[in-house]
């Protein structure tokens, strides 16, 4: 099979989606790899270590994307690679539909067969192509949730693990997930007050065995996020609900209620947020305030810290990528009953329900579709 690997497009976004690890195991397997030059390069590999691993160095991005029958990216496609998709090709990815109308709309017009990391799972229930970055980000929201809070960012001056004589900053993780656990590591690891929030008994009972009482767990009520707004320093959104926008938890009224220079950081800001005051920003100008709260909104988080985030993804992403070379999407996916969900959009249809209902379309069994 001909794989392409573009250099990824989107602001400060340093990832690659197959390293020459994975370059060689393709090769090895006789599919030709096309890498386009510089793509690996954010992330500490040379284009002639691409080319040590038996893949093509491609300076034309033209060529790279018309040859390509699977085309390997990390993030969802910007508008000039939408353009460029065609209806033989497949493309995997992030793709995040359910907070993108446009990208949806996009993808069906390209007739390509479009899957999503995201929404791939596991025999355990788990997302594992979202887990490595989900860990990245949960620990990476605390690192820029406590800068955000110092004065010269806007933020109310409170350093998380306190001083002696001096009580510790508060932070609320709502959403006891991936993301939620790895940022609650993070901020216990500082020496802030932590509590986590969520609808998931089953989750609590694992944190607070897990934690031992040193985390507070909290089951997520209306009354539980007023009292959140009203006590923490800093809230991490980090909630899921795979494949579907995610619901504003945090109202614009709400921000009334917190103290001045606090911080959210609204990790799920790639399914539309979970703070009604939430809007995507970038690396390049990550934060902004409103009604006197910062907000810290990058939907690619992992993209700055690119080698270890490439590293970790592309080890999940991995075994899915020789499936796909292997077989075929169709046999692929008809094989590997958690590799079927990350089908989101095939031939003008979409085939996951989150993203149809999100925006009123029909959706497609992805299940009808690879047994064609
Ligand atoms: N901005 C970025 O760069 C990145 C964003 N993410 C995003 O972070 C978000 C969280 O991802 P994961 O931790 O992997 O998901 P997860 O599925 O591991 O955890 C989500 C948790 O949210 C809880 N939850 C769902 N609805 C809730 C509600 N209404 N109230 C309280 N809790 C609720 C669930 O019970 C679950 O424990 C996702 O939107 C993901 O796409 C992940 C990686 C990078
Ligand atoms: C999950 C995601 O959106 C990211 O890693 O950028
Ligand atoms: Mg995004």
């Amino acid at each position: 099979m001909k794989i392409a690997v573009p250099k990824e497009i989107k602001n400060h976004e340093y990832r690659v989606a197959l390293t020459p690890t994975g370059a060689r195991e393709l090769v090895g397997r006789g599919h030709s790899v096309s890498v386009q030059a510089t793509a690996g390069e954010g992330a500490g590999f040379s284009d002639s270590d691409y080319e040590v691993a038996g893949a093509q160095v491609e300076a034309n991005v033209d060529a790279l994307w018309k040859s390509a029958e699977l085309i390997l990216k990390v993030k969802e496609p910007q508008a000039e690679e939408v353009a460029r998709l065609t209806a033989n090709q497949t493309l995997f990815t992030y793709l995040h539909l359910a907070a993108e109308e446009k990208l949806t709309q996009g993808l069906m017009a390209s007739g390509a067969t479009c899957i999503a990391y995201e929404t791939i799972t596991d025999a355990k229930g788990g997302l594992p192509l979202l887990a490595p970055m989900s860990t990245v980000a949960g620990r990476m929201a605390v690192q820029a949730g406590a800068h955000s809070l110092e004065k010269a960012q806007g933020g109310s001056g409170v350093l998380l693990p306190g001083v002696p004589g001096v009580a510790p900053g508060k932070v609320t993780v709502i959403g006891g997930g991936v993301v939620g656990e790895n940022a609650a590591r993070m901020a216990l690891g500082l020496g802030a007050e932590v509590t986590i929030l969520d609808k998931s008994i089953a989750r609590l009972e694992v944190l607070d065995d897990r934690y031992q009482g040193r985390i507070k767990t909290v089951y997520s009520t209306a009354d539980a996020l007023d009292q959140a707004a009203k006590e923490s320093d800093m809230i991490v959104g980090a909630i899921l609900i795979p494949g579907a926008a995610a619901p504003k938890l945090i109202t614009r009224a709400m921000l009334a209620d917190m103290k001045p220079g606090s911080v959210l950081v609204d990790v799920a800001i790639d399914q539309g947020g979970c703070f009604e005051t939430s809007k995507p920003t970038t690396h390049a100008e990550p934060t902004y305030i409103v009604d006197g709260i910062v907000h810290y909104c990058v939907a690619n988080m992992p993209g700055a810290v690119a080698r270890t985030s490439t590293l970790g993804l592309t080890n999940a992403t991995l075994p899915f990528v020789l499936a796909l070379a292997d077989k075929g999407w169709q046999q692929a996916l008809k094989d590997d009953p958690h590799f079927l969900p990350g089908l989101n959009v095939h031939n003008g249809q979409v085939t996951y329900q989150a993203v149809a209902d999100a925006f009123g379309l029909e959706s497609v069994d992805p299940a009808s579709i690879v047994s064609l």
